[in-house]
């Protein structure tokens, strides 16, 4: 068994390590390092050991067989968020994630969330009623706007387009563009715009959330929204007091709207570098829907729309990198490693591995079929994480990005403007550096149909 110092590696600055190397380019870097050193990496960010862990065994050593052994480096970086999401299940640890899990956990079964597959198709469609064709606009920003109102539907049935646009706006000033305060002294930022709107939506957020907790305990009833299921969930009797379900619905909306709205984006994106595949996707849509808006009894006959969203998070995983921190020493591959030790996962690069998939770099849908296409094994494709941590939202994400892409791609087929700048920019999750500018093209089926014959 050999030690962390005889892990391969890249060398490091003096006091720093490897973290401007890391900070500069990461997305290039990570890659880099997989095919020079192999799956298991040494790297050092400021004298603390950290290891990027590629292979698939250990992904599933990390985040399946031994979970308990690691903390979750998300929770810790994220600590000065808690301000915003609370003891939500993004912050917390150990014995109170596992029961904070298990309360929030009926929320998001199947059954239930099926029920909001009408919401999300009837706020797509309006969205489309104020499209017009030939027009150019903004996608990244488009799309969180539907998803935004998506989820304040859906954990508040609030339906009045204001007090929609009102919350929408207060979630973004809050969880989207937290203000510089946050990990930098607060004095500096005290008086900014942005520390502003950050505090006003604050405000607006828990006089709204607080307020409706009040009003639904005094009132009960089910209206089938999460804020429902939240307030009755109990555990040996025991439910969640208010500032709890306050921080749950605040960590949804955070981990919920911007992994869905990239996800969107590099799809439409995708679909539009491969026209080919997009034609076949429209045939798809047109043979099952015959011009219908999609229900989610559809999307079991839609397996083709299931390829191409399961390809879209191989190529651009939307958590493209995750990290974890050891509690006690312990055994990867042939190494011994200490106790603090930090494991970088990341799907970026475990879902590009040659060693893995046949030609990663190229985005192929039927690669996904269960039948002819490829078999990888378990811990290859996690965007969605995997083990008691796994994403909690995966179902209503998976429902909510297939609807989306079948109701938009049956009227339009957005093409992205082609001297607009295209770039990852790697943050908590994979977004278009600069938006996505797009021209919205009808879609025309008869014409996609004559193509492809
Ligand atoms: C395509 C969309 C999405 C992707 C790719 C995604 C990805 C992920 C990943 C990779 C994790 C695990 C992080 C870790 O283990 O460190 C995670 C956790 C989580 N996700 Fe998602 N997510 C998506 C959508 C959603 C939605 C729509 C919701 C809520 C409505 C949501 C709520 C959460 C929550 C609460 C956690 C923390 C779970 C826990 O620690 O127990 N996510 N997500």
């Amino acid at each position: 068994m050999q030690q962390f110092n005889a892990l391969p590696g890249p060398r490091g600055l003096p006091l720093v390590g490897n973290a401007p190397q890391l900070q500069r380019n990461p997305l290039a870097f990570m890659r880099s390092t997989h095919a020079q050193y192999g799956h298991l990496v040494r790297l050092s960010l400021a004298g603390t050991p950290v290891v990027c862990a590629y292979a698939p065994e250990h992904v599933l050593y990390c985040l399946t067989e031994h979970p308990r052994d690691f903390t979750s480096l998300q929770s810790q970086q994220r600590s000065n968020m808690r301000e915003v999401l609370g003891e939500g299940l993004l912050t917390t640890e150990g014995e109170i994630h596992r029961q904070q899990r298990r309360l929030v956990q009926p929320a998001f079964h199947r059954q239930r969330i099926d029920q909001y597959a009408d919401v999300m198709v009837r706020y797509t469609e309006q969205m489309l009623e104020t499209w017009q064709p030939g027009q150019e606009l903004e996608l990244a920003s488009a799309m969180q706007h539907l998803t935004l109102r998506i989820i304040v539907h859906t954990l508040f049935s609030v339906e009045e387009l204001s007090q929609a646009n009102q919350l929408s706006e207060a979630f973004t000033a809050v969880i989207g563009r937290p203000p510089q305060g946050l990990g930098r002294p607060r004095v500096l930022s005290r008086f900014s715009a942005q520390t502003r709107d950050f505090n006003r939506g604050k405000k607006t957020l828990d006089d709204f959330v607080y307020g409706l907790i009040q009003q639904r305990r005094a009132t009960g009833g089910d209206r089938g929204d999460i804020l429902d299921m939240l307030l009755t969930a109990q555990e040996e009797g025991q439910g969640m007091s208010d500032s709890q379900v306050h921080d749950q619905v605040m960590t949804l909306v955070a981990a919920g709207h911007e992994t869905t709205q990239n996800s969107l984006c590099w799809t439409f994106y995708l679909l539009a570098q491969h026209p080919e595949i997009r034609q076949k996707l429209l045939l798809e849509l047109h043979t099952v829907l015959v011009g219908h808006t999609p229900t989610v009894a559809d999307l079991a006959r839609l397996p083709y729309l299931e390829w191409v969203m399961n390809e879209s998070w191989r190529v651009l995983p939307p958590v493209w990198r995750m990290g974890r921190r050891a509690i006690h020493d312990f055994t990867l591959g042939d190494y011994h490693l200490p106790a603090g030790t930090i494991v970088l996962l990341s799907q970026w690069v475990t879902h590009n591995d040659t060693e893995i998939w046949h030609d990663p770099q190229e985005f192929r849908p039927e690669r996904w079929d269960p039948i002819q296409g490829e078999k990888v094994p378990r811990g290859a494709y996690f965007p969605f994480g995997l083990g008691p941590r796994i994403c909690i939202g995966m179902p209503f994400a998976q429902m909510e990005t297939k609807l989306l892409l079948a109701t938009i791609l049956q009227r339009y087929t957005p093409e992205p403007v082609p001297d607009h700048p295209i770039e990852l920019l790697p943050s908590v999750t994979l977004r278009p550096k600069h938006g996505m500018r797009v021209t919205l093209n009808p879609t025309s089926i008869q014409e996609q149909m004559i193509k492809s014959v």
